[in-house]
């Protein structure tokens, strides 16, 4: 059974083959900036979860936690890495 991670990465390389013109997703696949669009991001919300970090603020932690996992999960799409080569990384620390 697929779990929210394999769905939503499903969907962002549903968007990345067939680019419909209302995706947020399909625009980062097509911007001007290529790739630094979607870089540009994380390093924004990056910024912006340390500071939710630093006022504690749980929904907002949680908030911005979505946002990169979402955008990391565009950047490895862009790729043309799958989401088994994150489970891979992590599953060799254990
Ligand atoms: N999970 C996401 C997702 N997370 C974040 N984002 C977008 O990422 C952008 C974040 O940029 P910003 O932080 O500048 O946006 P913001 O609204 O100012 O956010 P904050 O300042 O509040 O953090 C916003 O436009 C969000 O809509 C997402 N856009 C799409 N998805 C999912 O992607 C799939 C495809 O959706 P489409 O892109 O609409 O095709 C769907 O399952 C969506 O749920």
């Amino acid at each position: 059974m697929n779990d929210v991670l394999d769905d939503l990465f499903n969907i962002i390389e549903d968007r990345k083959e067939t680019l419909p013109e209302d995706s947020y997703t399909a625009s980062l696949f097509t911007h001007e900036k290529g790739q630094n669009a979607v870089l540009e991001k994380l390093g924004e919300e990056t910024t912006e979860l340390v500071l939710a970090a630093k006022d504690n603020d749980h929904e907002e932690i949680a908030h911005e936690s979505a946002d990169i996992v979402y955008h990391l999960l565009v950047l490895l799409a862009m790729k043309d890495m799958e989401l088994d080569d994150l489970r891979s990384e992590l599953a060799e620390r254990r």
